[in-house]
């Protein structure tokens, strides 16, 4: 589980201090496949970026599975980030002097331990259910854009991570790639991963257990999640 305790964060700018987020309080249950939409420059991407460990709040505390993350040490935080949690951004940041294959294993040569054969089974099957079997070997230079996203979540859920979390992980993509990585995202959900998506894309609302939005520096409750999408999912 993870409880979001008064969290406020604001940045130092050379134009002033800009207030994102304040007094943001919450819980993500286990098996949530949680969405948090809002509108562009609400602060969607920072608080996805607090939850996962990756920024400390200006205040505020996150708590995972009872541990205060922002108290622990950089290097012990690191370990949980590794153990517990997989992220699906927009630029998926492939090593380009890696193959594919070898940027989907590069979070188990994180965990400081010897990459095995079963890793690399692992590796392969991702490859396959994310429809880049063929691509194993290629550069991350020689994939599309869509392709680089999907290696992304390949490599996102490599160590079998109990959350994902995800950030406008379908923006620019074509129909059908967005609607395969959506549906992937929906089936690890029933699996039983816990997944935090942020996006301003309507369409994406009709795969949530849970829909929240971010609006005015704090979270609200949004409409009744599960809803069918009202429009196109290109559209927010
Ligand atoms: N490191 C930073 N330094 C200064 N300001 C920042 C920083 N990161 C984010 N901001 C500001 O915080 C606000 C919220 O940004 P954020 O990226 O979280 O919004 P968002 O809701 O994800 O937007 P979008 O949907 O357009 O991606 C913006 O005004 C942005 O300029």
């Amino acid at each position: 589980m993870i409880i979001i305790e008064k969290v406020s964060q604001c940045f130092m700018t050379p134009g002033g201090t800009i207030e994102v987020l304040d007094g943001v309080d919450g819980m993500i249950q286990p098996g949530e496949f949680l969405v948090i939409a809002g509108c562009s420059g609400e602060g969607k991407s920072t608080l996805l970026h607090i939850l996962g460990g990756l920024l400390k709040p200006s205040q505020g505390k996150i708590w995972v599975e009872g541990r205060d993350i922002y108290s622990l040490d950089d290097r012990s935080r690191a370990k949980l980030r590794a153990e517990q949690f997989g992220f699906i951004f927009q630029n998926p940041s492939l090593l380009p002097a890696l193959n594919i294959l070898d940027n989907i294993l590069l979070p188990v040569a994180l965990t400081g331990r010897r990459v095995g054969s079963q890793d690399r089974e692992r590796a392969l099957k991702l490859l396959q259910q994310t429809g880049l079997k063929e691509k194993a070997s290629l550069f991350p230079a020689q994939l599309s854009g869509g392709q680089q996203r999907r290696a992304g979540l390949a490599r996102a859920l490599m160590l079998e991570p109990p959350y994902i979390f995800a950030d406008e992980p379908t923006a620019d993509l074509d129909k059908e790639t967005e609607q395969h990585m959506l549906g992937l995202l929906s089936e690890l959900n029933k699996a039983g991963t816990t997944i935090i998506l942020v996006t301003h894309a309507a369409g994406q609302l009709a795969l949530a257990t849970r829909a929240l939005e971010l609006k005015g520096k704090t979270l609200h409750p949004r409409g009744s999640a599960g809803v069918p999408p009202t429009g196109s999912a290109a559209e927010g």
